[in-house]
């Protein structure tokens, strides 16, 4: 269960300060689907990194299950991170001079697995995401879809309770979009994994549970009223 309360974040001070956040109030059950949509500038990425613990808020409380992320110092959310979540990027974020499995690889090595164990780990994540021929490979040598699935691999291969997909789908075509789409729903339903998806795409946000739109720093209610 992800509750947020009151949560605000400006960047900058003066006449050059961004509220990029006013005030934001939702909840998300454990193993829930949910787009976060709104225009470009609203706040979806801050908000994203906030709900991690990647990003600090002004105001506001943070709780994921019962750990209070609005009071955790940097190295226990570094922690929480390694061991609760996973993330997807829309730009992969993955490390060319590894092979597809050493990429799925990295958080399990982080997190101090053994060689042997990570690589078993990392080969049946890619397994899962329908790579199991490509793990030898380097991300030089696969597709745009491909590459998001190795990202992907990487993002579950901690089994993590919360994955974090910022624009997944953004880089990729209609087709290869769909595909990663259904990848991350198969997966949320089979691993029962909450999913959380920053999303300019309607086709995207419409396949999920539940929709948070924001605009301008607020969550925009059913109906079209702010909050
Ligand atoms: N590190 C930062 N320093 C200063 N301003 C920032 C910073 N990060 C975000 N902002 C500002 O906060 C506001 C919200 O940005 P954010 O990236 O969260 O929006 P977004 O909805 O994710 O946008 P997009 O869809 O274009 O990625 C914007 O006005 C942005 O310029």
């Amino acid at each position: 269960m992800i509750r947020v309360n009151g949560v605000s974040k400006t960047f900058g001070s003066g006449e050059a300060a961004t509220r990029a956040l006013r005030g934001i109030s939702f909840e998300i059950a454990q193993g829930e689907t949910v787009a976060i949509t709104g225009p470009s500038g609203c706040g979806k990425t801050t908000l994203l990194h906030i709900l991690a613990g990647i990003e600090r808020m002004d105001e506001g409380e943070v709780w994921l299950g019962d750990s209070p992320i609005h009071q955790l110092s940097e190295n226990k959310l570094s922690e929480l991170r390694l061991r609760k979540m996973g993330f997807v990027f829309q730009s992969y974020h993955l490390v060319p001079v590894l092979r597809a499995w050493e990429n799925a690889a990295v958080p399990l090595l982080a997190a101090g697995i053994s060689q042997k164990e990570a690589k078993e780990r990392a080969l049946e994540a890619l397994g899962q995401v329908g790579l199991a021929n490509w793990a030898n490979h380097y991300p030089g040598q696969l597709s745009g879809g491909q590459n998001q699935r190795v990202a992907i691999a990487r993002a579950i291969v901690g089994k993590p309770e919360l994955l974090w997909a910022d624009e997944p789908t953004g880089a990729l075509d209609t087709d290869t979009a769909e595909q990663i789409v259904g990848l991350l729903e198969m997966l949320n339903r089979h691993l029962g994994t909450t999913l959380v998806i920053v999303t300019h795409d309607p086709r995207l946000a419409r396949r999920a549970e539940r929709t948070l739109r924001m605009v301008n720093g607020r969550l925009l209610h059913e109906g079209g009223k702010e909050s």
